[in-house]
């Protein structure tokens, strides 16, 4: 059967994500999905306190997710309009976990699969992941308002828990092609060759496993 194209990009905080699903975008003509961020009223004070905001704000990124992928999926997928999305809805899981206290966290799993139970999953995985330099230093250089008390610890963390819902994520679904790029070394957004190489790349994986 037929497979629309749907690719995510993931990777944690500053690992280019927004960045690689416009390109992607633009070179392969597919509907572009970003995640919302500054409209995220509690994100700013989830960097003050995050024992205090952490519920409210991953409940925020979760409904708005769904709300997204229902949209993308009556709009674009079903209508056979390939997608681009600078995140896949799994992370929600990987930062409750990580801010979430427990009896918060057991609520949000079940809220969690009953509104992913139904959604569209993407059929290629982009995952960036980068030095916890680089993604300090890019997000530094980008300098968003809500991100000045984003602490190195919480990065690093997160980090080393997107690592390791991956290695679990490609054994759990092998049929979804997992792409891993390393984004100290491929500068996608200034060097065209960086960028000639990663398109060739994605666009191979277009051909093998999906029909345009
Ligand atoms: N591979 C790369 N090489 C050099 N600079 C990059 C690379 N990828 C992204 N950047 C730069 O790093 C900054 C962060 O990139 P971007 O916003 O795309 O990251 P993100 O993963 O979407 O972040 P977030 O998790 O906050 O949504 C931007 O200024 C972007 O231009
Ligand atoms: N707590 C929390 N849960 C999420 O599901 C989530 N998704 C994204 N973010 C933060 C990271 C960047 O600052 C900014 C843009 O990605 O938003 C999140 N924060």
């Amino acid at each position: 059967m037929k497979q629309v194209p749907f690719i995510a990009v993931e990777g944690p905080i500053g690992a280019g994500k927004t960045s690689l699903a416009e390109k992607i975008s633009s070179h392969f003509q597919f509907h572009l999905l970003k995640e919302i961020v500054e409209e995220n009223p509690f994100l700013g004070k989830f960097y003050n306190n995050i024992e205090e905001w952490s519920f409210q704000t991953e409940m925020f990124f979760l409904c708005n997710r769904y709300k997204q992928l229902e949209d993308v999926k009556h709009i674009y997928l079903d209508r056979g309009i390939p997608v681009v999305s600078d995140y896949h809805i799994f992370k929600n899981m990987i930062f409750a976990k990580l801010t979430l206290q427990n009896h918060h966290y057991q609520k949000y799993e079940q809220i969690y699969r009953i509104l992913t139970k139904d959604m569209p999953e993407p059929n290629i995985l982009i995952y960036l992941d980068a030095s916890l330099d680089t993604l300090l230093k890019r997000i530094q250089l980008r300098n968003r308002d809500v991100e000045q008390n984003l602490q190195a610890d919480y990065l690093k963390k997160l980090s080393e828990d997107y690592r390791m819902f991956m290695e679990q994520f490609e054994q759990d679904y092998p049929d979804i092609p997992l792409i891993r790029i390393n984004a100290d070394e491929l500068d996608f957004v200034h060097q065209p060759e960086d960028w000639d190489h990663l398109s060739s790349i994605i666009e191979n994986h277009l051909k093998r496993s999906i029909s345009t």
